[in-house]
């Protein structure tokens, strides 16, 4: 199989899909790889690198596009990208379709198979989504950390607090890995930590890991209402996998919240569960203001610690990658329920319930999708 990695465009993105030890691992399957000049530059890659382990540097975008019968990528395709879309194109990257109704139409409409990392479904985990949710849980707590600053808009607090002045308080909604991974942080920063979770069992869970470091509140409007309005920063860490997240900060909550507080909404990639965070932010202009709350909304940003994250995703991605390219992604799917989760468009098919779901289209089940290329 030809596998083609395009240089990532969206703001500030520095991971690339394939480190060089990827492509090795490819070239020693019989496959042959192309990646875009620089688009390893950020992760730290050169391209020398990629050619020592046996791929070919292409210019063009465009023509790695065209020559890949498979297009690993990070982030989703900008609208600048959709113009590469064509039928029986394996595209594999994060997608988030559910908030990505645009994106969603033109892989359809084009006939590409789309397998979306972040719905590859192992149990109750989401093996291809876990190692960026650490990332980014970690750095919730962190930024979160510096906007509360003074001369970053916030209300100039240091969420350890000093002796004799009372710590910051931290809410996490949601306490899956990203949940799991902030509160790590926050607790390491010394703020005061509550985490909200929809699962009583995910609330024990984490009371066993955190004991008497954290308190844990069931969600439900009125909890998050009264934790909100109290609360330094929060963090929106809610995931029902692959559809829209909801939204359970209302803007009557965050009218609540005191002048400078700070709102991570790390859950923006899949629409935010925050009724203000009504649009994603960029690495350049990651915050915005609504009702005297700062807002950070930006839906990379494991993007700005490449080198740890393109490790940590690559880690993750490349199994998965290396079944398609060697069964072809029509056996690849059929053995393994996992991957067969993953993929979110077929053949002009949408083939992943919730997304179908929240962008109004019919679900037609994976089997039957697939079933249409071979019969075609
Ligand atoms: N902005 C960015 O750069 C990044 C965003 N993310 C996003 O962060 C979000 C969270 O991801 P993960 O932590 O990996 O998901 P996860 O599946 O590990 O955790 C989600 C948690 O939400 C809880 N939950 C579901 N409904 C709830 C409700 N109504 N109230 C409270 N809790 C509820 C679940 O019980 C679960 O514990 C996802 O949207 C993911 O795509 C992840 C990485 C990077
Ligand atoms: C999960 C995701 O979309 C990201 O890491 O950028």
């Amino acid at each position: 199989m030809i596998i083609g990695v395009p240089k990532e465009i969206k703001n500030n993105e520095n991971r690339v899909a394939i480190t060089p030890a990827g492509v090795m691992s490819f070239v020693s399957h019989g496959h042959t790889v192309f990646i875009e000049k620089d688009a390893g530059v950020g992760s730290g890659f050169t391209n020398e690198a990629y050619v020592s382990a046996g791929a070919q540097i292409v210019e063009r975008a465009a023509d790695v596009w065209a020559q890949a019968d498979m297009v690993m990528k990070v982030k989703e395709p900008l609208p600048s990208e959709y113009e590469y879309f064509r039928p029986g194109l394996v595209l594999f990257t994060y997608l988030h379709l559910a908030a990505e109704p645009e994106l969603a139409r033109a892989l359809k409409e084009k006939g590409v198979i789309a397998i979306a990392y972040e719905t590859v479904q192992v149990g109750r985990t989401l093996p291809l989504l876990t190692p960026m949710s650490e990332v980014a849980g970690r750095m919730a707590a962190q930024i979160g950390a510096q906007f509360l600053e003074k001369t970053k808009g916030g209300k100039g607090i240091l969420l350890s607090g000093v002796p004799g002045v009372s710590r910051g308080k931290v809410t996490i909604i949601g306490g899956g890995v990203v949940g799991t991974n902030a509160a790590k942080l926050a607790i390491g920063l010394g703020a005061n930590v509550t985490i909200i979770d929809l699962s009583a069992e995910r609330l024990r869970e984490l009371d066993d890991i955190f004991g008497s470091q954290i308190n844990t509140l069931m969600s439900n409007p009125m909890n998050i209402a009264q934790a909100v309005a109290e609360s330094d920063l929060v963090i929106g860490a809610v995931l029902i996998p692959g559809a829209k997240a909801p939204k359970l900060v209302t803007e009557e909550m965050v009218k609540a919240m005191q002048p400078g507080s700070v709102i991570v909404d790390v859950a923006i990639d899949q629409g935010g569960i925050v009724e203000t965070s009504d649009h994603v932010t960029t690495h350049d202009n990651p915050t915005y203001v609504k009702h005297g709350v700062v807002h950070y909304a930006v839906a990379n940003m494991p993007g700005a610690v490449p080198r740890t994250s393109t490790l940590a995703l690559t880690n993750v991605t490349m199994p998965y990658a290396l079944q398609i390219a060697n069964k072809g992604v029509h056996k690849a799917v059929a053995d393994n329920p996992a991957l067969r989760l993953g993929v979110n468009v077929a053949n002009g098919e949408i083939t992943y319930e919730a997304v179908a779901r929240d962008l109004g289209y019919d679900y037609v089940p994976v089997e039957v999708a697939l079933e249409k290329q071979l019969l075609a």
